[in-house]
């Protein structure tokens, strides 16, 4: 049965080096110890995401916050017999306890999108709570890796980053916003049109994860397929209001949540192989980064042993590509700025 679940799942996961460990069977071999929290655990993609970790035999212990409805989520993700212990946490005064020894803090707490709405639109609310949990993290766990799924994430990284600094424990390897989702749609729309086994894709996707500033490099699609100039526009487009698709689909109802757990999960694994020391892991991620004049950037990054390695370039572009980077970045840049002012005032 255990078994069968982990043949699933890795039919399922078609992502880089970083997924293997998704899937790896509960055999002898020796991992580290390693504490997972996830922020927002009783939400639309806190439970299925809480799942999915309790799923990963990279973990030792699950800890599970959100403000309400933790006890029976913990309650039900505990019956699974895995690997990993899974504490339920609620409300603030036990923030501290569910983040205590935290290798790595998965934050998908906030609002989501109705339909008509922006990210940028969840500012108001999503900025104080996510302010709040990282005053938290800097407390409690200042040495864990952040992964920052509450958007909008081109603002909430930049937040993170000035509460961290305030608090005297920033560390730029360790704070990562969760773009694994644009990767992993990049990935199907581009297999679907180009006819090629989407467990064989791969698509960097850089920029950053609001519209325009999502940008698929599909010129650096692999497989390799002629596709034409139309057809690259389209699926660049259609990458980039990915969100918005689910959004007008959900009617009201949220925004993408199994998908985004799915996402998640790919990206915490990577950021405990990283950990544990396995060799190049590489995720694309919103980052500190000098890859372009912007202070934060979407690229592909490699994971180690202190979270970022290497962040590395952008590879060759095509014009298409180049334009839509000189296009993204005054949104981009005007987001980061938007959440660097409101840590500061
Ligand atoms: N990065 C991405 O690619 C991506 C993808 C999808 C959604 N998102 C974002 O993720 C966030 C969550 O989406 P959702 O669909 O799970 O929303 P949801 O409303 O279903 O769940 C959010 C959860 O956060 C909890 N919460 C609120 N304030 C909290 C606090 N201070 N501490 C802890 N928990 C708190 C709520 O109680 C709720 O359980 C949204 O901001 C959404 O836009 C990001
Ligand atoms: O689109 C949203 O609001 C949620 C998320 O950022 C997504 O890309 O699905």
């Amino acid at each position: 049965m255990r078994s069968s679940l982990f043949r699933v799942i890795k039919t399922l996961n078609n992502s880089t080096s970083s997924s293997h460990l998704l899937h790896r069977g509960y055999g002898s071999e020796a991992v580290p110890h390693r504490k997972v929290a996830v922020l927002g655990a009783a939400g639309g993609i806190g439970q299925p995401l809480a799942l999915l970790m309790k799923l990963n035999p990279l973990v030792s212990d699950l800890a599970l916050y959100d403000i309400a409805n933790t006890p029976g989520v913990a309650a039900d993700v505990s019956h699974i017999n895995t690997k990993s212990e899974v504490k339920g946490y609620m409300g603030e005064e036990e923030l501290g306890k569910a983040l205590e020894g935290s290798d790595v803090v998965i934050i998908p707490a906030g609002v989501p999108r109705k339909p008509g709405m922006t990210r940028d639109d969840l500012f108001n609310i999503n900025a104080g709570i996510v302010k709040g949990l990282c005053d938290a993290i800097a407390k409690y766990c200042p040495n864990a890796l952040v992964n920052m799924i509450s958007n909008p994430v081109n603002s909430t990284v930049p937040i993170a980053s000035e509460v961290f600094k305030k608090a005297g424990t920033y560390d730029e390897k360790k704070l990562f916003g969760v773009t694994t989702l644009d990767v992993v749609r990049a990935k199907t729309f581009y297999a679907g049109k180009a006819k090629v086994p989407v467990t064989e894709v791969n698509v960097p996707v850089v920029g950053g994860h609001a519209g325009i500033t999502i940008l698929p490099l599909f010129s650096q699609a692999t497989p390799k397929a002629n596709l034409a100039d139309e057809d690259i526009q389209a699926l660049t487009k259609r990458t980039q209001d990915g969100g918005t698709e689910v959004v007008e689909a959900k009617a009201g109802k949220g925004s993408a949540t199994l998908s985004m757990a799915y996402a998640g999960a790919i990206f915490a694994d990577a950021c405990l192989k990283g950990l544990n020391g396995v060799a190049d892991v590489v995720e694309c991620s919103f980052v500190q980064s000098s890859v372009t004049e912007l202070p934060f950037f979407a690229s592909k990054v490699r994971l180690g042993k202190n979270g970022v390695e290497e962040v590395m370039g952008l590879g060759a572009l095509s014009d298409y590509e180049k334009e839509g980077l000189e296009k993204l970045k005054p949104e981009l840049l005007a987001s980061i700025e938007k959440g660097i002012k409101f840590a500061n005032k």
